[in-house]
């Protein structure tokens, strides 16, 4: 008889993507627990100034969490979350990261280290009953560790590395496109890479899809933004730094010490507003540069190209770059739809034609999806059948 996998779950930002993993929770939560006796318990949920907590033991009610965090009045902190976290008796937890903070990964290293294991001398964990307890596990879309300070980063890694917890962050490029995973798989079969190249933002995938000669660059951001593609400051994505932390994030996987300062970006958000005080104050004033891109567009299609935002990793060099390029409109980045990404992997394997993952690459369902197959993943690691 398989014995249940039961995993505390504390989630901390339920914004788009986190209600959407929510509601994907408690649709197939009992399903999981019938088919691999995967039993994932929604325990906390953490957003900027509130808290909920489960009661008892209990799981949270995923079906009235949203009033319950709207009257809690409930001391809202990572500590406090990590504390009932730590508290409970089940055997695995998890903290899912699905905020944009850049706070909160700070978080992770202490997380994840193992409870007492700087308190106990050396020869006392050869004792097996004395071992300390095993680190948080982490799961998260975030993008701003693997692409932070070098070494914060390589800290994680290496925790990640000596088992004291599983770091999972599939989601972080391509949302819940196969990218992270495929890229690991190449590397740990013994490929080589050599080129990573693609179009890795679904919102500026979607807007030069939609930007035709004739339509304003301000009014396909804002379409955009009301689906729900872009950074809570679109910003993040205009400037280049959303794709540029992708690219990073690859080719440190790939093995390569790279630093978001040393990647050649180039911005799309005009000068003067860059230093706007909000997003909505971006928002408000983007059309009055529309004529800049409405100009790029229409010298791209006098010679029947396109423009594509596209970032690249290139092993040999080490060199990274993000930059809004033309192609030709029977390129397969000229032929996208939506918010595909879309990403090629040129190896010694895989080199004429490369290894190509393609799809819709952001908003909340398949990015919450590209963390929920993490977080079972993460179940199978720690004993669940498949
Ligand atoms: N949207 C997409 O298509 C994709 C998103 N991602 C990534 O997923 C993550 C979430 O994106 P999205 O859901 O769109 O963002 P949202 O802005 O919708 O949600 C962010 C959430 O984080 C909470 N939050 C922010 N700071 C803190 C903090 N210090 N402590 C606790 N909670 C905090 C916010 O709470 P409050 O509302 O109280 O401020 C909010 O609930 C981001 O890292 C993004 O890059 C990745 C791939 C695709
Ligand atoms: N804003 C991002 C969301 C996913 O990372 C994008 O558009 O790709």
């Amino acid at each position: 008889m398989t014995e249940n996998v039961s995993i505390a779950i504390g989630l901390v930002g339920p914004g788009a993507v986190g209600r959407a993993l929510l509601e994907q929770l408690r649709v197939e939560t009992p399903n999981l627990f019938n088919k691999y006796r995967i039993d994932l318990q929604v325990q906390g949920i953490l957003n900027s100034s509130q808290v909920i907590l489960g009661k008892e033991g209990q799981p949270i009610n995923l079906e009235t969490y949203g009033e319950q965090l709207l009257e809690s009045s409930a001391d809202a902190s990572l500590g406090v979350l990590t504390q009932h976290l730590r508290a409970l008796p089940l055997p695995h937890k998890v903290i899912i990261d699905c905020t944009a903070s850049a706070y909160v990964p700070q978080f992770y290293r202490r997380w994840m280290e193992q409870v007492g294991s700087s308190l106990l001398p050396p020869w006392v964990v050869c004792f097996a009953w004395l071992r300390p307890g095993r680190g948080i596990h982490i799961v998260t879309p975030n993008k701003k560790l693997n692409s932070g300070p070098l070494a914060e980063y390589l800290a994680v890694k290496q925790l990640q590395k000596a088992g004291s917890a599983h770091y999972m962050y599939e989601g972080t490029v391509g949302a819940g496109l196969p990218v992270m995973s495929t890229l690991k798989q190449l590397l740990d079969t013994g490929d080589e890479v050599q080129r990573i190249e693609g179009v890795f933002s679904g919102t500026l995938s979607y807007i030069f899809n939609e930007l035709a000669p004739g339509k304003a660059f301000s009014e396909v951001v804002s379409g955009a933004r009301r689906r729900g593609y872009t950074e809570p400051d679109p910003r993040d994505d205009l400037s280049g730094m959303d794709v540029t932390r992708k690219v990073i994030n690859l080719a440190r996987e790939c093995g390569n010490k790279i630093e978001l300062s040393s990647v050649d970006t180039e911005s799309l958000v005009p000068e003067p507003l860059r230093k706007a005080q909000s997003p909505q104050e971006f928002m408000d004033s983007l059309h009055e540069y529309d004529d800049i891109m409405a100009e790029r567009v229409q010298q791209a299609d006098r010679h029947g190209e396109v423009l594509r935002y596209v970032g690249s990793y290139d092993a040999e060099s080490g060199v990274c770059q993000v930059l809004l390029r033309r192609f030709p409109k029977s390129h397969p980045f000229a032929n996208l739809a939506g918010t595909e990404n879309i990403i090629s992997f040129t190896t010694m394997r895989y080199s004429n034609p490369p290894l190509i993952v393609r799809g819709p690459g952001a908003g909340p369902a398949v990015t919450a999806a590209g963390v929920f197959s993490d977080l079972i993943t993460l179940s199978r690691y720690l004993g669940a059948p498949s």
